[in-house]
């Protein structure tokens, strides 16, 4: 087999008869819960002001997520079939890549705000330069610029006259050989970015939660059903980001290679290889509706904010300031890692 970087790929038409179908219903389900969950998240957190690391990067995260919320609909036509093959090519060339972009946003943010949840144990009062809120906007800005320039060459070289196989366009037919070689390239980078992440949040998340029993024998605390509570939700972080993203990247690889390398006269595992891609690239994006589950609603100054937003209830007077509201937020995420007597945990 020509295993050089080349597009005959694109003489295997694509099966999409149950693609077509399926993944639109999905991903409008997704979208219209992700762009409530987000807008409702968003407007919650820019009413809180940035007194912390941990509230920069959980806007960063929020922001993120709400463009991929906004790429959405342009998936869905695309796939659906509907309109011609040009918002197929817009698709591939810009919102694609801006989907793609803010999940591995997403990711690095994750993975900074673990980071920054062991830093809160290691050194709770915040002498660590990495605990700056200076800092954390600097990080914040140059996930954002190192993602979006290495994603640029994605949408300029994909400026090849597209080939529409019986109306069904791939993405990779738009690409020139430059083209694919960046792309293939760029998905073992985000390879590394997702892995390594994973790596870092187990390793954060298991000093933390050390931490917790630690804390519960120190305490003395009977509680046993309270201890493994506590321990769930600090893993439900590591837990539910493992189950999101794990698959689309285990599918990842094998599926670019379809897409660059020579796969002719292997047609039916391509099509399985697109369809595995694209239904744990689904179950990636569900993450959009995760991220505010995990970060916002487990926190229960965050959680009394939205109810008193929901119900209409004047907040108690300490809870408006600005600076009793960044604190607790602080403290009752802290609670995840370490359940101090006074913390805030229901
Ligand atoms: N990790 C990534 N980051 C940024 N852009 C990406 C990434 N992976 C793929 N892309 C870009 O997104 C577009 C769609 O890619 P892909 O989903 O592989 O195509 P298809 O829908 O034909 O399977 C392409 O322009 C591709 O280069």
């Amino acid at each position: 087999m020509n295993n050089t970087l080349s597009n005959t790929s694109i003489k295997c038409v694509r099966d999409t008869s149950v693609t077509a179908v399926v993944f639109p219903c999905l991903y409008s389900i997704l979208f219209i819960v992700a762009l409530i969950l987000n807008s409702l998240a968003a407007w919650i957190f820019f009413n809180i002001p940035s007194t912390s690391t941990f509230v920069v990067y959980l806007k960063n995260v929020v922001v993120a997520d709400l463009l991929m919320t906004l790429t959405i609909p342009v998936r869905v036509l695309s796939d659906a079939g509907v309109g011609f093959w040009q918002l197929r090519a817009f698709h591939c060339r810009y919102s694609a890549v801006l989907f793609y972009i803010t999940m591995y946003i997403s990711i690095l943010l994750l993975g900074l705000i673990s980071l920054d949840r062991y830093l809160k144990i290691v050194k709770p009062f915040g002498k660590c330069s990495l605990q700056r809120v200076r800092v954390g906007q600097i990080l914040s800005a140059a996930v954002w610029v190192i993602m979006l320039s290495l994603a640029l060459p994605n949408v300029i070289l994909s400026d090849q006259p597209p080939a529409v196989s019986r109306g069904k366009l791939k993405c990779s037919s738009m690409k020139s050989k430059a083209g694919l070689l960046w792309h293939e390239g760029f998905n073992y980078f985000c390879q590394v970015v997702f892995w390594g992440t994973l790596a870092l949040m187990a390793v954060c998340y298991t000093f933390i939660s050390k931490k917790v029993y630690e804390s519960y024998k120190a305490s003395k605390s009977r509680s046993h059903a309270a201890s493994r509570r506590t321990k769930a939700k600090v893993f439900v972080v590591v837990g539910v980001f493992f189950i999101c993203f794990a698959p689309f990247h285990f599918a990842r690889v094998p599926y670019t290679l379809t897409q660059t390398r020579n796969t002719a006269g292997q047609c039916q595992a391509q099509n399985a290889l697109y369809i595995a891609k694209e239904t744990t690239l689904w179950l990636s994006a569900t993450n959009v509706c995760l991220d505010p589950l995990i970060y916002v609603f487990l926190c229960k100054v965050f959680r009394k904010r939205l109810t008193a937003t929901l119900c209409r209830k004047p907040l108690h007077h300490s809870m408006e300031s600005p600076t009793a509201t960044s604190t607790q937020l602080e403290m009752s995420q802290v609670a995840l890692s370490t359940r101090l007597p006074h913390n805030g945990m229901p």
